[in-house]
């Protein structure tokens, strides 16, 4: 009776919702049966042309649509220079796996910005075509997926948690939340040469490809060196052309002098003068301040272009953005002064009441930086202010070209080093890439500026082809270890021999078969990492030749936990439930920090902090076996003799959770620990993630011994996942919007947007006038996003009534059935 009740109150819920987002259920049933797109229906191509602006397909993408192997759903590789257009692509695919074939799919991108920009832009597509849209990233989406039967769901996810998704598919038949994956999309697919993540996207893609569900793989990049081994590797069509929509004017600056870089047709490279820089309109002062130019190069696309100024260092984008700001003149700060205004204010509700310095005087000429600094939001707000024009001119390092999809009309390379290394071939075309805007410029150029010695090596930069993707399994052995737990936990392996030929499809070993026909890699690779897992008890007795997990293995898998950092997570965990200190949530927050936490604290800082520990923070030392003793170690060799440095670490990078927690400002404790924002915030992120592990290994485990962890951590996760501590949880839900951090979530709340119900019912008009710094686009898709989860939120009630509707029938007739055959 009672889940009758709660049926029927979830159906009429969404009822509701339904008439009031789309007016007419019924109505929209019935739209568009003209399949003319691609097989999918025509409101697909207005979808396209509403919200991203596409009248037309390239000819390339429309050539690759139509491909042979895409027909067959073989899997596909296919590479383009940057701002080529390839997501389109890959977003037609996936939406007619969602629409047409109704299966899942699983979007892997390589950077938190780009899972979240990618959700909020494909809300409105969720919402209008009827499928869901799911954020996995540091602590967020569940483990395993929601069950939702109804309507297909698109998991767009970052490498780590695609990993565990895979993970959860393969031990659910190839399933995931109820239905079939059917497509893995990858994003910046070259991320294969990368260490550790390049390792566990091979990973993750190998074990795709050895359980043969009938998943199609297809990956995308800038172009490759070896696109044919790649494809080998994932059995893919492969596909490349050399496609730019906009044109690209390539040069270098020597001195005073800017040649322009031109391909001769038998590929050779022609450098020609092209003009000398004139610093006649800068002052003495001016010249000594920006002796490289910099400043003049910016001026030159003012007022109407945009500039992206990449420098080599973190810190030399504050540097840089400060002397553009200064050479720029004073007509580029009288203009768009209210806009300028409103960026301010949100930078400074997202700063908790402050902006930077030199930002708050950069912003006003149309200047910013944009590094790891930043906070995320600060950033993305940034980001908005550049593609809305009122920023002209971005300073940032090399990571912004791959992490963020801007583009520009002159890209500036201040220096042809990253950090200190030369800088290579795929990292210069990432960023040139980002010259000229599809649909808005004609052209774009990049200018790159180098020191006369460096000319020799700038000639080999611009010549010579782009680099191939080599394996990094080879030096990662956690990673494969982990692979081969997952494997066996997950039912896709467990034996001996079907491990080697699950190693035998991995990048790694093709690459060492190309050079060795009889190669034994394979096989010598699994017999090694097998004894090292036996001596670290990762197996059970086997029976017969079965492998069979541990439940700390097994529980490690469901985790993503490599094997040795789920043991001490064990030991940890028992040791801390005999003595929880559970005064306030410090204790609980030093469990959360990761084992391989990696900030370094300065010594005179670390000093400070642990001679004035508080009650709280003492208890928990005392606890940790912390002492007077670790201190004098530490002031004397700068290292920790009696306890593990790794206790030491998380406890002081606990201190500085437990201070957010305590509602110190984030400008104090940036202050206190000698740490930028941005450090700290992705601190957080990386905390988040860990926490959400341990719930899972603690769920997986059924320790009776830990069996208390899952609540204790299911009431922490939530704010570290929205990364603001110590507020109110009244914003928590408005902060689980893809666009919205706790400045915008803050200005909503003030505003009357309180629920995310009172998002989903806002105009966009509206919306945009009452809150700061917020533009069309983003409302529109804020909006779309608020309903689709409330709906998504309402279908799984709805399942689960279902559900347990049919479970209380069937235990109902089979009470019946008894009583009748007594
Ligand atoms: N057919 C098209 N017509 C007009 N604009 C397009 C078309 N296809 C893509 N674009 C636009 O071009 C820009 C770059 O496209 P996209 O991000 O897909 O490129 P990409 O090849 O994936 O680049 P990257 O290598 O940076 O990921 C985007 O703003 C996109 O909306």
């Amino acid at each position: 009776m009672k889940s009758t009740n709660l049926t029927s109150n979830v159906i009429k819920q969404k009822r509701q919702l339904e008439t009031t987002f789309y007016g007419n259920f019924s109505k929209r049933s019935n739209m568009d049966n003209d399949n003319d797109f691609f097989g999918l229906p025509s409101k697909v191509k207005h979808m396209f042309k509403k919200h991203k602006k596409i009248t037309q397909l390239y000819d390339w993408q429309i050539e690759c649509l139509n491909l042979e192997a895409v027909k067959n759903r073989t899997n596909l590789i296919y590479a383009l220079p940057t701002s080529g257009g390839k997501t389109l692509v890959a977003e037609i695919l996936m939406l007619k796996e969602l629409l047409i074939s109704e299966r899942n799919v699983l979007f892997i991108l390589p950077y938190v910005a780009l899972v979240q920009e990618k959700v909020q832009s494909l809300c409105p597509f969720g919402l209008n075509l009827e499928f869901n849209v799911e954020e996995y990233v540091g602590g967020k989406g569940k483990h395993p997926p929601i069950q939702r039967k109804r309507k297909s769901t698109l998991y767009v996810c970052t490498l780590e948690r695609g990993a565990g998704l895979v993970d959860c598919m393969l031990a659910d038949n190839g399933q995931l939340g109820g239905r079939s994956v059917g497509m893995i999309v990858v994003d910046e697919l070259h991320l294969l040469g990368e260490q550790k993540r390049g390792a566990l996207l091979e990973t993750t893609l190998t074990k795709v490809l050895y359980s043969n569900y009938n998943i199609q793989i297809i990956g995308m990049s800038a172009t490759i060196g070896n696109m044919n081994e790649i494809g080998n590797f994932l059995n893919a069509y492969v596909y490349t052309k050399d496609f730019r929509p906009v044109q690209l004017k390539e040069s270098v600056k020597i001195n005073q002098d800017i040649f322009v870089i031109n391909k001769d047709v038998d590929g050779s490279m022609k450098i020609k003068l092209d003009r000398k820089l004139n610093f006649d309109i800068y002052t003495s002062d001016m010249k000594r301040l920006d002796p490289s130019g910099i400043g003049l190069l910016v001026r030159e696309i003012l007022p109407n272009g945009s500039c992206l100024v990449f420098c080599p260092t973190k810190s030399s984008c504050q540097s840089i953005a400060k002397i553009i700001y200064k050479s720029i003149g004073k007509e580029e700060a009288c203009v768009q002064l209210k806009e300028k205004e409103e960026l301010y204010k949100a930078l400074k509700e997202e700063g908790d009441g402050k902006v930077c310095p030199l930002l708050t005087r950069s912003i006003l000429f149309g200047v910013a930086y944009h590094n790891s600094g930043l906070t995320n939001a600060e950033r993305k707000l940034l980001e908005e202010a550049f593609l809305g024009g009122i920023i002209k001119c971005i300073c940032c390092t090399s990571t912004l070209a791959a992490g963020v999809n801007l583009p520009a009309q002159r890209v500036i390379i201040t220096s042809p080093f990253v950090g200190r290394d030369f800088m290579k071939q795929s990292t210069y075309r990432q960023m040139v890439g980002r010259a000229g805007r599809a649909g808005l410029t004609e052209s774009g150029d990049s200018v790159l500026l180098c020191q006369e010695n460096d000319k020799e090596k700038i000639k080999i930069l611009l010549e010579n082809g782009v680099e191939h993707i080599d394996s990094c399994l080879g030096t990662e052995e956690n990673i494969v270890y982990s692979m081969i737990l997952s494997s066996i936990s997950t039912g896709c392996t467990s034996s001996q021999e079907q491990l080697v030929n699950l190693m035998k499809c991995t990048l790694f070993i093709k690459q060492a078969e190309k050079y060795n026909d009889e190669c034994t890699v394979a096989s010598d690779l699994i017999e090694s990492c097998l004894d090292k897992l036996r001596s670290l008890n990762a197996f059970n007795k086997p029976v017969e030749r079965t492998l069979k997990l541990t439940p700390i293995a097994n529980a490690a898998v469901a985790a993503n936990l490599d094997i040795l950092e789920a043991q001490k997570l064990y030991t940890e965990l028992i040791e801390a439930s005999s003595a929880l200190l559970l005064i306030n949530k410090l204790h609980l927050l030093y469990l959360a920090v990761p084992y391989t936490e990696c900030i370094t604290l300065e010594r005179q800082y670390v000093l400070e902090i642990m001679t004035n520990l508080k009650g709280d923070q003492q208890a928990l030392a005392n606890r940790l076996g912390i002492n007077e003793l670790c201190i004098s170690q530490f002031i004397s060799y700068g290292k920790i003799k009696n306890i593990s440095e790794i206790i030491w670490n998380k406890f002081i990078m606990s201190l500085i959770l437990n201070d957010l927690w305590n509602k110190e400002s984030i400008w104090t404790v940036s202050k206190t620990y000698n740490l930028s924002r941005g450090t700290i915030h992705s601190f957080l992120s990386r905390t988040a993630s860990h926490a959400s592990s341990i719930l899972r290994f603690t769920e997986a485990l059924q320790d009776k011994k830990l069996d208390h962890f899952p609540m204790l951590f299911q009431n922490i996760i939530p704010k570290l996942n929205i990364g603001v501590l110590g507020y109110s949880s009244d914003l928590e839900s408005l902060m689980s919007l893809p666009s919205v951090r706790f400045g915008r979530a803050t200005q909503l709340y003030k505003a009357g947007y309180k629920t995310l119900n009172d998002v989903a019912k806002a105009n966009k008009k509206k919306l945009c006038n009452d809150i700061s710094h917020l533009s069309i686009k983003v409302a529109r898709e804020m909006i779309a996003s608020a309903k689709l989860m409330l709906l998504s939120k309402a279908e799984a009630l709805e399942e689960l009534a279902e559900s347990l509707r049919a479970d209380l029938n069937q235990s109902i007739s089979k009470d019946k059935e008894n009583i009748l055959w007594f």
